[in-house]
């Protein structure tokens, strides 16, 4: 397996470009699975989860081919309906091929994705939209089998718990389905606000998007058309925490303030210089006291949890004592004892993290458990005292793209130890 050995004591200065959001490319590359045509993806970041996507597409009968950061995807071919465990295994987001399969074919099998590091997370909502769209599913075997008699027909759908993922798959269903679907208490996400502009461009008739009530009328057909996928916000609040971790300074180009105004505020409130410009963000923390700011991770526009990991190491270097709360995952603090290792002051009590003053950070070899909590072992392994090796970075891989070489760039020692 891979590793990052990262020499630390640095602070980062320079430019970063963001990619395309992992998150918004996903659910909008399988709803290409609506269409029985080509569809062009444009800023499409160039990730292990893109892959995974690629090849499940792929063995559903869809072409792929890329230019550059363009991916054309031709529904035309797609003539299986199952997407089996090895690939689902890889990614959670392959469950988001059951809306568009059942909504176009009226039949779909999907492997049950089941947890991982960060939580169980079922799909529960996913299942039961579904139904109240009149299809029979079941659950045999690991596997999701949903059948309809014929198109879906559109209902009142009421969601108890908000999921992007469900909001997601059942916009995507809606769209082909006969009938309104409503969607209350739908995830507001920008990234579902992404999929719905696409999924309008195809032919879709979406109403409040963005909102906590969904409207979707739908549509006997869809057509392929072209999409440019939106800024990683996830990415650029990264960059920003690790310029600010490192006292350093970084200028984030082709990005979205838009999307990222919780993550801007904790940024401010921790005393950061920031410069927002329409794509842009610069961030200056040359000569300047951080400070430990308290976050509660909530559904947007609350401060997302993917950003979490990033923040607790932020509180480890900064001054001052400070909590984290997770609301969204129930166990995602598998970075706090790596981090503990490296010298942090953080206490875990149940969804809370206490982070108080760290005397100072050692290098140690850590272990990557989730993309984010990865993502928080390198920033802090640039600023701590020494080596620092990140072992399982393919966790790594499947949502920031060539971190090493952006984070190269802007002066971190890190370099990728192959296996
Ligand atoms: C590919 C993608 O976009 N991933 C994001 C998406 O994941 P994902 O879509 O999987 O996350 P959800 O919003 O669905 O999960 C939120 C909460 O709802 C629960 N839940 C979800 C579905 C369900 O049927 N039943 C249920 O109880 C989950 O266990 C979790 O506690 O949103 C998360 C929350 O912002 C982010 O951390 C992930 O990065
Ligand atoms: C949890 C994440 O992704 P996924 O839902 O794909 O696991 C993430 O992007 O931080």
């Amino acid at each position: 397996m891979d590793q990052f050995i990262i020499q630390g004591g640095t602070s980062l200065a320079g430019e970063v470009t963001i990619s395309g959001a992992k998150n918004a490319a996903l659910p909008i590359l399988f709803a290409s699975l609506l269409a029985a045509s080509k569809s062009t993806f444009l800023n499409v970041p160039k990730l292990r989860d893109i892959q995974t996507t690629e090849a499940l597409l792929s063995q559903l009968g869809a072409r792929c081919s890329w230019q550059q950061d363009t991916l054309i995807i031709d529904g035309g071919t797609v003539d299986q309906i199952v997407a089996p465990y090895e690939l689902v295994k890889q990614m959670r987001a392959s469950v988001l091929a059951l809306g568009p399969l059942l909504a176009r074919f009226a039949e779909a099998k999907v492997s049950l994705p089941g947890g991982c590091a960060i939580g169980a997370r079922p799909v529960d909502l996913h299942i039961s939209g579904l139904e109240k769209m009149g299809a029979t599913i079941s659950v045999e075997n690991g596997y999701i089998h949903a059948k309809s008699p014929g198109r879906l027909v559109g209902a009142p759908i009421f969601m108890d718990t908000v999921s992007v993922g469900a909001t997601e798959n059942l916009m995507m269903a809606a769209a082909l389905a006969d009938g309104v679907t409503i969607l209350e208490n739908a995830a507001r996400e920008p990234e579902i606000v992404d999929l719905a502009l696409y999924l309008t461009n195809m032919g879709a008739k979406i109403k409040g998007a963005g909102s906590d009530r969904i409207e979707i009328e739908g549509v006997e057909h869809l057509t392929g058309c072209e999409h440019k996928i939106l800024p990683d916000r996830i990415e650029t609040g990264t960059f920003l925490v690790a310029a600010a971790m490192s006292q350093g300074e970084v200028l984030c180009l082709n990005t979205d303030h838009h999307s990222l105004e919780p993550v801007l505020e904790k940024l401010k409130a921790a005393n950061a210089y920031l410069e927002i410009k329409e794509d842009s963000i610069y961030l200056d923390m040359r000569k300047r006291e951080l400070k430990a700011v308290n976050i509660k991770t909530m559904p947007h526009p609350g401060f997302p949890t993917d950003m979490q990991a990033q923040f607790t190491a932020l509180n480890v270097v900064a001054n001052g004592s400070a909590t984290i709360t997770e609301t969204i995952f129930e166990n995602r603090f598998m970075h706090v004892p790596e981090l503990q290792r490296m010298g942090a002051n953080i206490r875990l009590e149940g969804n809370t993290a206490y982070c108080g003053e760290t005397q100072s950070l050692s290098g140690a070899q850590v272990m990557a458990t989730d993309l984010r909590a990865s993502a928080s072992l390198i920033l802090t392994g640039i600023i701590a005292s020494g080596e620092t090796v990140v072992d399982r970075i393919y966790h790594v891989d499947r949502g920031y793209q060539r971190i090493e070489d952006k984070l190269s760039a802007l002066g971190a020692n890190i370099l990728r130890k192959k296996a």
